[in-house]
């Protein structure tokens, strides 16, 4: 049962059209339209943890505000929990937290812990349900440390913590991330990780999740949907994208000759540094060993290495147009 189902969802903005000059801007009234979300459908179950990614402009945030209710379609369907966000925007503020990792929900000048108890009186959660959710938040988030100052004192991996607890006071079945990991250290990273496994697993949150960092992605999301340029060009697991696209390896090798040039089926110079070469080919088509024995009969090899796809390589490959053959969408 899909807790989140979107159906040809459209958003269209109008904006002013460029011109030349620069304040020609100021006096247009030639508008255009921008699809920034073009008809896009999926459904998502209960408990799922769904990475949104895509490049800049691609769509995300405009669909994120449309779940969350801060924005309203221009055509298409939503229902997350059962309600049109944008419809009934004060029930569905019940069944969903929110974490910008840009920006903070909480009061600046407050303590945490009185920002957690206003939250917590504007939800009404009941008293023993909100000191387990303290409990919890300092278990996994370590928000002991810094529960008495003010949220302006706090360092960005402290605030993050305390953005997550603030999201969760009101135990909703929902969490929308946005970039929930920018801009923090590796330790700082695994401590939000290691929490909304946690929360995922013990509560069973549904999240979705935009990020850049593919670390996240691997890390936490058993689906991944790739938008670009307001459509979805993939929506799967990581597995399966790793088993299409991850049939590519790159083999490193450096020699001792000035000219090269090999002509080989199926194996393709991606770059070139000096003597050092970067071949990519299909593992289903050659072996290393066989693009190993051509070079050697020309060129003397003086190192080499074989490379696989990281999921960041994967996904440019989708971006770049390449994955929409590989993975057949
Ligand atoms: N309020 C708005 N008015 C006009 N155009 C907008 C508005 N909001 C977004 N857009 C445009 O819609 C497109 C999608 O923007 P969106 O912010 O959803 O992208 P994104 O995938 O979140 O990008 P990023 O990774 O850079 O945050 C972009 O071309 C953007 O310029």
């Amino acid at each position: 049962m899909d807790i989140i189902k979107v159906n040809r969802l459209c958003k269209e903005f109008r904006i002013t059209k460029q011109q030349k000059g620069v304040f020609s801007y100021l006096f247009s009234n030639q508008f255009e339209i921008k699809k920034a979300v073009d008809e896009i459908s999926f459904g998502i179950h209960k408990g799922e943890i769904v990475g949104y990614i895509g490049p800049n402009g691609a769509g995300k945030s405009t669909t994120i505000k449309m779940l969350t209710g801060i924005l309203v379609p221009t055509s298409g369907e939503i229902s997350v929990n059962g309600l049109i966000p944008h419809k009934k925007r004060k029930e569905h503020a019940k069944n969903i937290g929110v974490v910008f990792g840009q920006r903070t929900q909480l009061w600046w000048e407050l303590p945490v812990i009185d920002s957690l108890n206003l939250l917590r009186h504007i939800y009404k959660v009941p008293k023993q349900a909100y000191q387990r959710n303290l409990e919890l938040f300092h278990d996994v988030l370590g928000i002991g440390e810094f529960l008495n100052q003010p949220v302006r004192q706090l360092s960005l991996g402290q605030r993050m913590r305390a953005d997550f607890s603030a999201s969760l006071v009101h135990n909703p079945p929902i969490l929308f991330l946005d970039e929930p990991t920018i801009g923090l250290d590796l330790i700082a990273k695994e401590k939000i990780r290691e929490f909304v496994t946690t929360i995922n697993r013990e509560k069973k949150v549904t999240v979705i999740l935009t990020t850049h960092d593919i670390g996240d992605i691997e890390r936490l999301c058993t689906r991944t949907i790739v938008i670009d340029n307001g459509k979805i060009v993939y929506d799967g697991n990581l597995d399966t994208m790793r088993e299409r696209l991850g049939k590519y390896r790159t083999l490193v090798v450096k020699i001792k000759e000035n000219d090269f040039n090999l002509t080989m089926n199926h194996v393709v110079l991606m770059k070139e540094n000096g003597p050092q070469k970067w071949l990519r080919f299909n593992k289903d088509d050659l072996s290393p060993s066989e693009i190993i024995a051509e070079l050697m009969k020309k060129y003397e090899i003086l190192d080499l290495t074989v490379e696989e796809p990281g999921v960041e390589g994967m996904i440019k490959q989708i971006y770049q147009g390449d994955g929409k053959r590989a993975v057949g969408i």
